[in-house]
């Protein structure tokens, strides 16, 4: 499959409103499914988040949604790893605070990818949108949330900072979004956000992606 150039890449998150986070779905075994539906449902970024997974099932859980997206009309992105989303050919790489330095991840990964950064505090946010090679950016978690144990929560004051601010770049909110909360995240002036139990755990995945995008879009 040819792969998006950055432009596109860049134009595509730019008009995105639904980032999906979701681990490769081991136990349930039901990732081609799972991801079919939530992109079926308005999903507009998937990205593997699988935390501690090996290269080769990482790789084989990538094909998967690559496939997916590549139907859909959706970007594919990488968690923290340069190499594995070069490999992959994903749109995307998202970075944390304490992962690789973009410009290394940017050297692994090549020029035909878009990078994201995980924001928690102002500064943080400030830097972010103007650092080199950054193309997105997240701010979080709006909610202490079981996904992310141990991460304090700016809650929506970073939100509301944020959109403040105005910045140029695409950038999302994320943490403890969900169908009941997203209104309050609007609110605060958030037109993007990034969500995990939202879909992951919905019964329906489509149905709960479908209504998230109705609001957020
Ligand atoms: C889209 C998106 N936003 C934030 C994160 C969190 O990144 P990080 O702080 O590096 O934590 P881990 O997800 O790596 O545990 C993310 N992965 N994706
Ligand atoms: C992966 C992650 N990063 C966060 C951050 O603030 O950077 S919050 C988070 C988990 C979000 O999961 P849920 O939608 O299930 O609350
Ligand atoms: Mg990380």
């Amino acid at each position: 499959m040819p792969g998006l150039d950055a432009t596109e890449i860049r134009q595509r998150l730019n008009d995105a409103h639904l980032y999906l986070c979701t681990d490769a779905r081991h136990d349930r075994g039901d990732l081609a499914e799972f991801v079919d539906a939530a992109l079926a449902g308005g999903v507009d970024i998937i990205q593997l988040r699988d935390k501690g997974i090996e290269a080769k099932p990482e790789l084989a859980a990538l094909e998967i949604l690559a496939e997916a997206c590549h139907r859909h009309g959706a970007l594919l992105a990488v968690n923290d790893r340069a190499d594995i989303a070069r490999i992959a050919g994903a749109d995307v790489l998202h970075l944390g605070q304490d992962d690789l330095p973009v410009t290394f991840a940017r050297a692994v990964a090549g020029e035909d990818i878009a990078i994201g950064r995980s924001t928690h505090d102002t500064d943080q946010a400030s830097a972010a949108a103007v650092e080199d090679g950054v193309d997105y950016f997240c701010t979080g978690p709006c909610w202490p949330t079981p996904t992310k144990l141990g991460r304090p929560a700016p809650g929506l004051e970073l939100v509301r900072a944020t959109a403040s601010a105005k910045p140029e770049r695409p950038w999302f909110a994320i943490g403890g979004i969900d169908e009941r909360r997203l209104p309050e995240v609007l609110a605060a002036g958030a037109t993007r956000i990034v969500v995990v139990r939202a879909i992951t755990e919905a019964e329906d995945p489509r149905a709960a992606a479908a209504a998230l995008k109705a609001a957020v879009a």
